[in-house]
């Protein structure tokens, strides 16, 4: 709704809605994505690397540094994808960009204070995930899968299993 606010009826103070932008990145390699789990995640759910912006910092430093202190990846390039307003649980701006990084700088150094695990998945085992059903709907026995239809990790990782292009950026 354009325009939301709230006044107080006392003071007159008006009261607008807070929103925190938060950055979800899909690194790529080139061949591969880079998914990873916090230890909160449902059993099995991976996901792209996603984290609040900073005050002071664009989007894109918001990236670079998010990727370096998850995994100790160095983005080469990012392309902006889509965005989504995510209301719960910190009314969130998610802000979705595909990365890559050089090739041949792939050692991922998992920040455990952060992520539970973090991996490297090639292009038929994200595409044979995003087929599965909703997990949500059926007993979690552990094996990879990904976020549902209506979150925006669930389009980015869509979108690099559909075009190739996100794995290999223009400079
Ligand atoms: N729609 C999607 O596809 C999608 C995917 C991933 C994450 N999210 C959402 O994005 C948000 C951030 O993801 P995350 O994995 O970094 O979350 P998180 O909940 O793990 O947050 C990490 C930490 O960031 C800190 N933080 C900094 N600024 C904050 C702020 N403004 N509000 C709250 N905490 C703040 C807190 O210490 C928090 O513990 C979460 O709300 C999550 O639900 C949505």
């Amino acid at each position: 709704m354009a325009g939301s606010k709230r006044v107080c009826p006392s003071n007159k103070i008006i009261y607008y809605p807070q929103m925190a932008p938060v950055v979800i990145t899909l690194v790529s390699d080139g061949t591969r994505c880079l998914l990873a789990r916090q230890s909160s995640f449902p059993k099995g759910m991976y996901s792209a690397l996603a984290g609040f912006c900073d005050i002071g910092e664009s989007l894109e430093e918001a990236v670079r540094r998010e990727v370096a202190e998850e995994v100790g990846l160095e983005v080469e390039r990012l392309q902006y994808s889509a965005s989504q307003h995510w209301p719960f649980p910190n009314s969130s701006l998610m802000i979705a960009c595909h990365a890559t990084v050089k090739p041949g700088q792939t050692e991922i150094q998992v920040n455990l204070k952060e992520l539970e695990a973090a991996g490297w998945f090639s292009h038929d085992e994200v595409a044979t995930a995003l087929r599965k059903k909703s997990p949500y709907t059926q007993q979690q026995d552990g094996t990879f899968w990904l976020p549902p239809k209506l979150a925006i990790a669930h389009q980015l990782i869509k979108e690099w299993v559909e075009k190739p292009s996100c794995s290999t950026l223009p400079a």
